[in-house]
């Protein structure tokens, strides 16, 4: 396997430092103005953000429950610059750091809340999920492989959380350069290939990304593409806003009251798959790992190799499963995911540096734009291989 430069946030100019030093700040802004923390909280908070910008990597408190665990995935960085961290590693970190700052994990008032509800909330009940799921009704007119294939669309580009059901149903927004690789029919094809299965769903954002997403799952469901699926969420709030069991049950809950039948009846069917066991919620531990899905645990690389098809959603999800390096973008997409234990499917809108299983002719008219192509989100991939 060839390799290259691992991606760490202490290059100058690059994204990822940007993300420490801008976005993170802004980040911090939020959480502490959605919530009324009281000062051991708000200075945790603040501390955090000086250490992971100019300080160096400390560990986890002895009393954590994840101590041990983080103490082995951190061996080697611990007293380094953050910048010095792979950048996966380090944005993970300080996700985990958040939660101890805002009191997620300790005994007392602040436990098991989190810090990202209020924003998650927010999109949730706002007015273009209503116009996403209203729309939803229209798509039931339309032929067979047309409705899957806008329902694949929504779950992409929900990927990207400014599109809806009904732009990407066809009436405007992505354009088709917009997709960089459409896999699409090998996508069908896998699903088709044995019918009934098991297809698991690693899912990335709650909201607007989630609830497509469900909507797909139903579709292969409900037309005998998968005999189960089995989603795989977070098991605690990671990346602002990563979905975990309580955004599925928020999501499932927004479609069944829906005054948009269509929107109901899929969160009828979803509610009794949950019940019948042939939807399952599943999280672990790995998924809030600092590392690539090559070093997934055993447990988990045995549930997974069952599968008949993975779908991996979103950017956070793509670095772990082509590793977060700067790859040429022409690199092999098979080969980057020949690691991974069942066949797999990337729908991913590009928000950071790593991409490959671009063709050359696309890699240089995209660098040729002189644009932020890689992280502006504009762009997507629906990728897919068996290893
Ligand atoms: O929600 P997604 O698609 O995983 O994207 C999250 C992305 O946001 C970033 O954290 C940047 O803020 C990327 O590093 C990350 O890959």
């Amino acid at each position: 396997m060839p390799t290259a430069p691992v991606i760490r946030s202490d290059v100058p100019g690059s994204f990822a430092r940007a993300v420490f030093h801008d976005r993170h700040p802004e980040l911090v802004r939020q959480v502490l103005g959605a919530l009324p923390y009281g000062p051991v909280e708000r200075a945790a908070v603040e501390r955090l953000l000086v250490e992971s910008t100019t300080g160096v990597l400390e560990p986890l408190g002895e009393d954590a429950q994840d101590a041990a665990r983080w103490l082995e995935w951190g061996g080697g960085l611990w007293g380094k610059p953050w910048g010095e961290a792979p950048f996966l590693w380090a944005e993970s970190y300080f996700y985990r750091r958040l939660l101890d700052a805002t009191g997620y994990f300790r005994p007392g008032a602040w436990q098991g809340v989190d810090p990202f509800a209020p924003f998650k909330a927010a999109e949730l009940a706002g007015e273009a999920v209503d116009e996403e799921l209203a729309a939803l009704g229209g798509l039931d007119g339309l032929p067979g492989a047309r409705r899957a294939e806008a329902l694949l669309s929504s779950a992409l580009w929900g990927n990207r959380a400014d599109l809806s059901f009904r732009i990407t149903a066809g009436t405007g927004g992505a354009t088709a350069s917009d997709l960089l690789v459409d896999d699409s029919a090998t996508l069908w094809a896998e699903l088709e290939r044995a019918g009934g299965g098991r297809v698991c769903v690693v899912a990335d954002n709650a909201g607007r990304e989630l609830l497509p997403d469900l909507v797909l799952i139903d579709h292969l469901l409900s037309g005998g593409l998968a005999a189960q699926v089995v989603l795989y969420v977070k098991p605690q709030p990671y990346f602002v806003s990563d979905a975990t069991m309580a955004d599925v049950l928020a999501a499932v809950g927004r479609l069944r009251t829906a005054p948009c039948p269509a929107a109901g009846a899929v969160g009828g069917r979803l509610w009794q798959a949950m019940n019948s066991g042939t939807l399952v919620v599943r999280t672990d531990p790995f998924f809030c790992a600092p590392l690539p899905f090559h070093d997934m645990p055993a447990a988990l690389r045995g549930e997974l190799s069952g599968a008949k098809l993975t779908i991996l959603k979103g950017d956070l999800n793509y670095r772990r499963l082509v590793g977060d390096r700067l790859w040429p973008p022409t690199t092999p997409f098979a080969g980057a995911v020949s690691h991974f234990p069942s066949p797999v499917a990337a729908l991913r809108t590009l928000k950071s540096d790593v991409i490959v299983g671009l063709d050359a002719t696309t890699a240089a008219r995209l660098d040729g734009t002189g644009t932020a192509w890689r992280t502006s989100g504009r762009h997507a991939v629906i990728q897919v291989a068996r290893p």
